[in-house]
């Protein structure tokens, strides 16, 4: 079966589920307070309770594999299960896996998160663009065929991440606008939006460049890194309405209660809606 392009997909999602993306880091402070071991049956039973507190409720699910990968191979087990249930339950999965390489191992990297026939097969990845955008061609190539989505990351949330990304070229531009300018080419005469999204940190001061890239703006750093939906508007301008929130901690730290994961993100829904009309 042919998806659908990422970018309409994500767009439907939106608008029917709200502006929002969930996290599913299994951090091993939040298994201990939600009286879990940091161990391989603690993963397995906080990522199954966020799938199914939230799968069928939010628009995006967003594993971080860092925090699977931990467990080794048994612990990737659990995050193909987690992924495979989560778009069953109508969820569309961004895999935080922050993917970036030459050319041909990038190809394999897309192979392994956006070939449908593969384990880890997710609607959309995070890629890193710091070996220049068109180390990226691979994974845009399978994205655009399969009906995927990539994000890759413009100015990241982390203090750290300017040093590099605000950096200016010979030719005056950012490192940060570059990446945005090939990615509002690769979205060119979409409708009613791109496949292809850049990572902006919501707790920027400013965003400081041009985010019109007709794809989706995932906004990582609302809760535990200190901003809020109210920020949305200043650091978006009018690009906020391609914002896509994104929040683990500040919503995780409410389980292991399924009710409470979701009356939790279903404040942020509304919250978010408030800010951004
Ligand atoms: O790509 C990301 O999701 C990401 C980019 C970024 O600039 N900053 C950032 O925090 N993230 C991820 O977003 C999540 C943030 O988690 P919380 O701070 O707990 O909401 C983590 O999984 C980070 O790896």
């Amino acid at each position: 079966m042919t998806l659908a392009p990422f970018g309409a997909r994500l767009h439907a999602a939106l608008e029917t589920r709200g502006r929002l993306c969930v996290g599913i880091d299994p951090h091993a402070s939040l298994l201990t307070a939600w009286g879990l071991n940091d161990d391989l049956a603690g993963l397995e039973t906080f990522s199954r309770t966020v799938v199914e507190a939230l799968a069928g409720e939010v628009a995006v699910l967003k594993p971080q594999a860092a925090f699977f990968e931990r467990f080794g191979s048994r612990g990737i087990a659990v995050l193909e299960r987690s992924v495979t249930e989560a778009r069953e339950a109508g969820a569309l999965v961004l895999m935080d896996a922050k993917r970036g390489d030459i050319g041909s191992t990038m190809a394999a990297y897309a192979e392994t998160f956006l070939s449908p026939d593969r384990a880890l097969f997710s609607d959309a990845l995070t890629v890193s663009p710091y070996l220049g955008f068109g180390s990226l061609q691979p994974a845009v190539d399978l994205a655009r065929a399969n009906g995927c989505g990539l994000f890759a990351l413009a100015l990241t949330s982390n203090p750290e991440g300017h040093e590099v990304q605000r950096a200016v070229g010979a030719d005056g531009v950012s490192v940060a606008q570059g990446v945005l300018n090939r990615l509002a080419a690769e979205n060119k005469g979409a409708e009613p939006l791109g496949s292809f999204g850049a990572v902006v940190g919501a707790t920027l001061a400013e965003a400081g460049a041009d985010l019109a890239i007709n794809g989706p703006l995932l906004a990582p750093g609302v809760g535990a890194q200190g901003a809020t939906a109210a920020d949305l508007p200043r650091v978006f301008g009018d690009s906020v309405r391609n914002v896509v929130p994104s929040v683990s901690r500040d919503i995780l730290k409410h389980g292991p209660s399924v009710a409470a994961l979701r009356a939790a993100s279903a404040r942020f829904v509304e919250e978010i809606a408030a800010a951004v009309k």
